[in-house]
């Protein structure tokens, strides 16, 4: 296969097994994506990442460009060889951070102006200097800059910003020269059906090897995406990896490779798990319930990885009260391990003519309550 070629092998319905070619190697779909921010997946080595079956790990514009610096990284090697992670890595293009976690900013047709959230000096990203950032790092797939509106938007609002990200889109394209990257095109248009039909539109006319749907998982009630997805991705370019970004539980994968999405990064299992949540084939456990304190049984009977082969609950409800930093790690070797294991299944599932007794298997076992 070429850069960046995208083959289905298989479909069923609009679930689709596919394979991303990258410089990095190739990439099986459905995938769920480990979020990497600060050049690393937290609690967790590259080897680890691997054993549990990840392929591609998320860096982030914003906090490399904050701190080390893009630049650093560049004189380092590049971001494969600062985090010795020598598979595929895909980087946001920063304009999300910028809008959810710094303070003090001025946008405008050029860029955004912004304080950083750690020192409080003044920083400008624009389109060309995103693309400039991305491409120091050495990201396999650079996404576009774009303007994600958070929820809820006006009409007005959500016309004005997703016309911004497609001629931001247009400077980004122009901008990105590094032959060895992937450009994504980022699709808006909130939550209403009428504008994300005409961002797609806009986006999709730009050829580019794929496309991402953005302005999700931005404090909407979880369900009108769920509606949404139906009408949107299907009508994505099929010859292109679709990728939804920022999103999310275990039922929400399920439901959108079921609507036609093939990529997916979270930070959720990875979050929750230091928090003590923990994702099993039964439905969530909270390790930290006084059911568990003389448990003697793994996080999940039906699990293989590291965590659930040598350890208790009683043990890693232990480690969550006091604090220590093991069971973090160990709470991210599982949760990561079930996301990459549940993309492995379904990928397994469509290949096997088995989908939709898959998904309604994985729809009935995690909606249980927390236990
Ligand atoms: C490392 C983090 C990757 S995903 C971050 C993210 C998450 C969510 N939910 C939406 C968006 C979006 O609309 N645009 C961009 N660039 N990024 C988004
Ligand atoms: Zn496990």
């Amino acid at each position: 296969m070429g850069l960046g070629e995208f083959k289905v092998h298989a479909t069923a319905g609009n679930a689709r097994r596919a394979t991303l070619m990258t410089a990095h190697g190739p990439v099986q779909t459905p995938v769920f994506m480990a979020v990497g921010t600060k050049a690393t997946v937290k609690a967790m080595t590259p080897e680890e990442l691997k054993d549990c079956g990840t392929q591609v790990v998320l860096g982030n514009t914003y906090h490399l460009h904050l701190r080390p610096g893009e630049k650093t990284i560049a004189k380092m090697g590049g971001l494969h060889k600062f985090m010795n992670w020598h598979g595929p890595i895909l980087t946001d293009s920063g304009g999300f951070q910028v809008f959810s976690l710094s303070q003090l900013r001025n946008m405008s047709e050029e860029g955004v102006e912004f304080r950083s959230h750690l020192d409080g000096a003044k920083h400008f990203i624009s389109p060309e200097k995103s693309m400039e950032i991305q491409m120091d790092l050495g990201s396999d797939i650079i996404m576009a800059f774009d303007e994600c509106l958070q929820y809820p938007a006006t009409e007005e609002e959500i016309d004005k910003s997703m016309a911004l990200t497609y001629r931001w889109l247009l400077r980004s394209k122009a901008a990105m020269t590094r032959k060895e990257s992937l450009l994504f095109g980022i699709v808006q248009g909130g939550l209403s059906l009428k504008h994300r039909l005409k961002s797609m539109e806009q986006i999709c006319s730009v050829e580019l090897p794929g496309y991402a749907l953005g302005g999700f998982s931005v404090g909407e009630p979880i369900h009108l995406m769920h509606e949404l997805l139906p009408h949107v991705a299907p009508k994505m370019p099929a010859n292109k990896p679709r990728y939804l970004m920022g999103v999310g539980t275990p039922t929400d994968l399920i439901i959108a490779i079921d609507s036609g999405i093939d990529m997916f990064d979270c930070v959720m299992p990875t979050r929750v798990a230091r928090n003590g949540t923990i994702f099993t084939w039964q439905g969530k456990v909270s390790i930290k319930r006084s059911e568990y304190r003389e448990d003697s049984s793994p996080l999940d009977p039906e699990c293989d990885c590291y965590t659930c082969t040598n350890y208790s609950k009683a043990y890693l409800r232990h480690l969550f009260l006091s604090g220590e930093i093991l069971g973090s790690r160990l709470n991210t070797i599982h949760n990561i391990h079930f996301y990459m294991k549940l993309m492995e299944l379904a990928r397994k599932a469509i290949e096997e003519g088995r989908w939709e007794a898959f998904r309604d298997d994985c729809l009935t076992r995690f909606v249980k309550k927390e236990r």
